[in-house]
């Protein structure tokens, strides 16, 4: 993430230690994905209570952005700044592969110079992300379009074989009601290289800082 945002991106990008409380000035704030305290007990409900948190969740209620990756999504619900929460996959294992996905909102910072006809190929990595959420949350979040991608073929048909966790309705990704706080399972940041064959996470990022990048 930090290799993508400072070096493709050529954003000014700061390493904020989970122990830190000072958020340095930083306006984005991006949760990355990766194991946080070894996903014990249930992946980011200890991480979720990590100093640096207060901070975050200050800076996100204040209007501030706050993004949060596979792991970092999971932190989000855990904080509750992101309603919902991710369950252990379907099959009950990790799962990591290449899936796409496509934008349901282009009315947000992080997905407004994406194609809504779009099919995004991402890769997913982890254990715990079949999104769940009550019926009442699951009709906010399609009434207020804060539902931002579904999982879906390679064609854009949204169906059941194309659903890599069994998450509620193919999400993949949400955002708050504010539209400052953003989650989603899926890494766009292994996809933003030339070196790795795949560049579709790159307009993501795009999206985020209003520039598309040669
Ligand atoms: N890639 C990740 O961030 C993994 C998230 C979490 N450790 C899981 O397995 O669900």
């Amino acid at each position: 993430m930090v290799y993508v945002l400072g070096k493709l991106m050529q954003q000014d990008v700061v390493k904020l230690w989970h122990k830190d409380h000072d958020l340095q000035g930083c306006d984005f704030l991006v949760v990355p994905g990766g194991f946080a305290y070894g996903d014990y007990l249930r992946a980011g409900a200890i991480a979720r209570f990590s100093p640096i948190m207060e901070s975050v969740i200050a800076h996100a209620q204040n209007g501030g952005n706050v993004m949060g990756i596979c792991n970092g999504f999971q932190v989000l619900t855990e904080a509750d700044l992101l309603p919902g929460a991710l369950l252990q996959n379907n099959n009950q294992k990790y799962v990591c592969k290449n899936i796409y996905l496509k934008p349901q909102t282009t009315d947000t910072l992080f997905t407004r110079q994406l194609n809504a006809d779009q099919a995004y190929k991402i890769p997913i990595a982890h254990g715990e992300g079949r999104y769940h959420a009550s019926p009442e949350i699951l009709k906010q979040l399609n009434d207020n379009n804060q539902v931002l991608f579904r999982y879906c073929d390679q064609a854009g048909n949204i169906n059941e074989v194309a659903n890599p966790n069994g998450s509620l309705e193919n999400i993949a990704g949400i955002c708050n009601e504010g539209r400052n706080v953003f989650g989603m399972m899926p890494h766009p940041e292994r996809a933003s290289d030339n070196l790795l064959g795949n560049t579709d996470g790159r307009k993501f990022f795009e999206s985020v800082i209003g520039q598309v990048l040669a």
